[in-house]
């Protein structure tokens, strides 16, 4: 595990391996949806080349009165998650050394992809993630680097600055691991209490109600309100946020005669825990 710039660079350098270098980026507390996401990266770049995990709780990337103090740090159980799952390196920075000059004066904007949803509730989001994401991207060289679906909105931001800004990289999204149950692994997962966890479990319920309520983008939309409105009145209660049926490369919600893809996506408060989840649909011609 390396937490310095040059450290890091010392240890890529062992690995002569142009062409494949993959990074997996974290904010750290590794979960199974990590680990499928490092295991994606190895077998895509194979034995020779290189799996690189970054784990770093980015502080651009939360509000005021958000999660950054007390979201969860693992780092010696993240090594351990990491390795099992294929990675050769993890850089695992603190604040100072990503942010050599101190707080940011020039950043990367998501522009009015970070304005809605996500960037709605958490203003300046996206501006935070994409701005460390380039930063990293930058540290870590990699060919090919992979996120997660379950934060879909967070993957069309960055699939459009790599568009947008020619980064010389691929970005592969990888399927939402869950639970049995249907809940989205997360981080945050682990601020429920067993109640809080029960009413969480109706934001997959809402998506899969969605998801199996027929073929056109109305019937979608009310049946995963259906369940989101009677979770409202359980006990502790799910406070909605937002249920949106959008497009999945810029996050515009879709007409009711829409063909093609789309994302039925959610978010929720339970108890202090914001969680958020979706799920991916295809409308056919009627
Ligand atoms: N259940 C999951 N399945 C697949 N990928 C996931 C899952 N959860 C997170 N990821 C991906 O892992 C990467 C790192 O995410 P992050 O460290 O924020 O984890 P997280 O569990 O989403 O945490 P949080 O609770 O803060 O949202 C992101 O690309 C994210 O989309
Ligand atoms: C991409 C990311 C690592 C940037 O801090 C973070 O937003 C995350 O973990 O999804
Ligand atoms: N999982 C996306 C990062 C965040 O919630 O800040």
């Amino acid at each position: 595990m390396f937490t310095s710039r040059a450290d890091f660079d010392a240890a890529l350098a062992q690995f002569a391996t142009p062409g494949r270098v993959a990074v997996v980026m974290t904010m750290g507390a590794l979960h199974e949806g990590h680990a499928s996401l490092i295991r994606a990266a190895r077998a895509r770049v194979g034995a020779k080349g290189v799996v690189t995990v970054t784990v770093f709780v980015n502080p651009l990337q939360f509000g005021a009165g958000e999660d950054l103090d007390r979201y969860p740090r693992t780092l010696d159980a993240d090594l351990e998650v990491a390795a099992a799952a294929g990675a050769d390196i993890v850089f695992a920075p603190p604040v100072e050394e990503v942010y050599r000059g101190g707080e940011p004066r020039v950043r990367m904007t998501a522009g009015d992809m970070g304005e809605r949803y996500e960037g709605a509730s958490r203003p300046g989001h996206f501006d935070g993630v994409l701005t460390v994401v380039a930063k990293l991207l930058h540290l870590t060289r990699p060919d090919v680097a992979f996120f997660g679906e379950k934060d879909a909105q967070q993957l069309a931001v960055i699939r459009r600055m790599v568009l947008d800004l020619d980064f010389p990289v691929e970005i592969v999204g990888a399927p939402t691991v869950r639970e049995i149950d249907g809940l989205a692994l997360s981080s945050r997962n682990r601020y429920l209490s067993p109640q809080e966890r029960t009413t969480a479990l109706a934001l997959s319920r809402a998506l899969f109600a969605g998801r199996d309520a027929g073929r056109d983008p109305a019937a979608v939309r009310s049946a995963a309100r259906a369940v989101l409105d009677e979770a409202a009145s359980l006990q502790p209660p799910l406070d909605l946020d937002y249920l949106a049926l959008v497009d999945p490369l810029d996050f515009t919600e879709v007409p009711d005669d829409h063909t093609g893809e789309a994302v039925l996506a959610v978010a929720a408060k339970v108890g202090s825990t914001r969680l958020i989840d979706n799920v991916r649909l295809w409308f056919g011609a009627a």
